[in-house]
């Protein structure tokens, strides 16, 4: 059975989604669970991109041992420089060099000639090479370049020092048939290929970015590059949990597996898919909310008679629904302990407290909480810096009737400690309580999107809300999960400013050291 490397590339080309900010806190809480996924490898950023994603780069680098990290590059020395300083305290420091090859992008993009690309690509392998002993090159638009073009530079890169060879399929461009015979024509053209690794990465702007990675491992690749939930750049890049539990289901036709911990799929789906705000589509393969339920009658008296008729793939397989512990108002502390531990939730005692006590509330308000709701809460302390100080909701009132300007009453506890109360109208009940809150908050904030939904089911389901502002010269996203769409909201608007100060005062810490 081949083993293929899983290089996840969900810190950096999925952030590269349209609309997602990930800060570095939320960045480290995305690898942990990516470490306890078991991905190989894990593309934690761009460090030369911007002084925020060196510190988040910097900051897995030296926290993550069980992975390899490593960030990306443009093929010139001050990105590999600026990489080498994010990385070099990591377990196994890798570079990962990128530079274009085809007609298009050597034309129009770089404005080089195929022999001025060659050069920079040899020069920036060599240099890597003095300090990183891992140094992964990339020929991005591989699947637009010419295959002999190909041929000769990658000659040149793996001679440099090149430990593994990626070639995407940057505009998902390819199917699968021609991407499988360009890994066959590399591997028979390029003699010095067994030398290094072939990885590819795919995108799925026509929808084949896991048919092309599939056919990629047919064709002699040893590592695929996506994210989960095939979040990324325009269309999104290959569903790495969808190419996993092919693999697994599939070990009859591929022969090859991955060293996922399969049943820690669910949990990271819905960490990423909460942390970034993109919602899973209800009929994604795998990790979507329809993924294993069955609706028609046929269907359902197959699956009740024998349950392989409809099902080839089970839920405990991707982690869902694993066990029997349920958590209600006469749960204690040790109990929900243990259930944020089956999660995946490491919390420090004082979250942990937090946690509980935000559990125990809910408890009051809410007949049954189910995983959904322990999860949006042990997410939100998870991933909340309680040494800072930030905006408080203490309360909000919505007077709304269908004759009446619906107007808002919001109490607010500020950052220096003073409580705020306001009141505003607006067009609607949520525009009335981010009118009022616009008026409290210390700058001018612009309202860019918003977004509702509930979390699991039922008539008393959380609503969870996803914002996001322009504040402070910087376009940040919250989210807020409660009973009621108006508080979750209100939460949501909160929580977009307070990532921006706690963001701030991270930068500053961090800098200082
Ligand atoms: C296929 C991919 O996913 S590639 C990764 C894409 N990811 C990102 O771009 C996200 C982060 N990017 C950024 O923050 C910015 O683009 C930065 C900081 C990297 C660069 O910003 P700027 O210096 O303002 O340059 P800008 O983005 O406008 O243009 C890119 C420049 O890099 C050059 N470039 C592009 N790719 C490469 C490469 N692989 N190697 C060397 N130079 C490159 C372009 O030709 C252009 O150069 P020019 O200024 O001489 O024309
Ligand atoms: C940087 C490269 C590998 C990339 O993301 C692409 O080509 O899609
Ligand atoms: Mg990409």
């Amino acid at each position: 059975m081949q083993k293929i490397n899983i290089f996840d590339t969900t810190l950096r080309d999925g952030e590269q989604s349209a609309g997602v900010n990930l800060n570095a806190i939320e960045k480290l809480e995305i690898a942990k669970q990516l470490e306890r996924l078991g991905v190989d490898i894990m593309e934690a950023g761009f460090p030369a991109s911007s002084q925020g994603d060196f510190l988040a780069v910097q900051s897995i680098a030296r926290s993550i041992r069980n992975s390899s990290i490593t960030g990306l590059a443009r093929a010139n020395k001050r990105d590999i420089d600026i990489a080498w300083d994010a990385l070099k305290d990591s377990e196994e420091p890798r570079i990962h060099i990128f530079l274009a090859t085809s007609p298009i992008h050597m034309t129009y993009k770089l404005r080089k000639t195929p022999d001025e690309v060659l050069e920079s690509a040899v020069e920036a392998v060599k240099y890597a090479k003095q300090r990183f002993s891992h140094v992964q090159w990339s020929a991005e638009d591989a699947s637009r370049s010419d295959k002999w073009f190909l041929v000769k530079i990658i000659s040149e890169v793996i001679q440099a020092g090149a430990t593994v060879i990626n070639l995407p399929d940057t505009v998902g461009y390819s199917t699968p048939k021609e991407y499988g015979e360009l890994f066959s024509f590399i591997r028979e053209n390029v003699p010095s290929i067994d030398k290094v690794i072939l990885s590819a990465h795919c995108h799925d702007d026509l929808g084949m970015a896991t048919a092309n990675s599939l056919a990629a491992i047919e064709n002699g690749v040893r590592q695929i590059e996506g994210t989960i939930n095939g979040i990324g750049e325009r269309a999104g890049n290959a569903a790495l949990e969808e190419i996993a539990v092919a693999l697994h289901i599939r070990q009859d036709y591929y022969q090859a597996k991955t060293g996922l911990k399969l049943d820690e799929i669910k949990h990271t789906s819905q960490l990423i898919s909460k942390l970034t705000g993109m919602v899973v589509p209800g009929n994604k393969a795998v990790v979507g909310a329809n993924a294993f339920a069955h609706e028609s009658g046929i269907h359902q008296d197959g699956v009740l008679k024998e349950a392989s008729t409809y099902e080839i793939i089970t839920p405990e397989l991707i982690g869902v629904a694993s066990n029997n512990l349920v958590l209600g108002k006469h749960s204690g502390r040790h109990a929900f302990k243990q259930k944020a531990l089956e999660l995946g939730f490491e919390l420090t005692p004082e979250k942990l407290k937090d946690a509980f006590d935000s559990f125990k509330a809910l408890t009051d308000r809410k007949k049954e909480v189910t995983e959904d709701d322990l999860f949006a809460i042990l997410t939100d302390k998870q991933t909340e810096q309680i040494d800072v100080k930030t905006y408080e909701l203490q309360s909000v009132q919505v007077q709304y009737g269908t004759n009446n300007i619906p107007t808002a009453t919001v109490v607010v506890k500020s950052p220096n400690g003073t409580v705020l109360e306001e009141a505003g109208t607006g067009a609607g009940s949520v525009e009335a309580i981010y009118n009022t809150l616009s008026r409290m908050i210390d700058g001018p904030v612009e309202l860019k999107d918003y977004k509702l939904h509930s979390l699991g089911s039922g008539r008393d389901a959380l609503a969870d809300a996803f914002v996001k502002v322009q504040y402070s010269g910087v376009e940040s996203g919250g989210r807020g999960s409660a009973q009621d769409v108006l508080e979750a909201s209100a939460k949501a608007y909160l929580n977009a400013i307070n990532r921006v100060i706690v963001h701030e005062e991270y930068k500053k810490e961090k800098l200082q050291v």
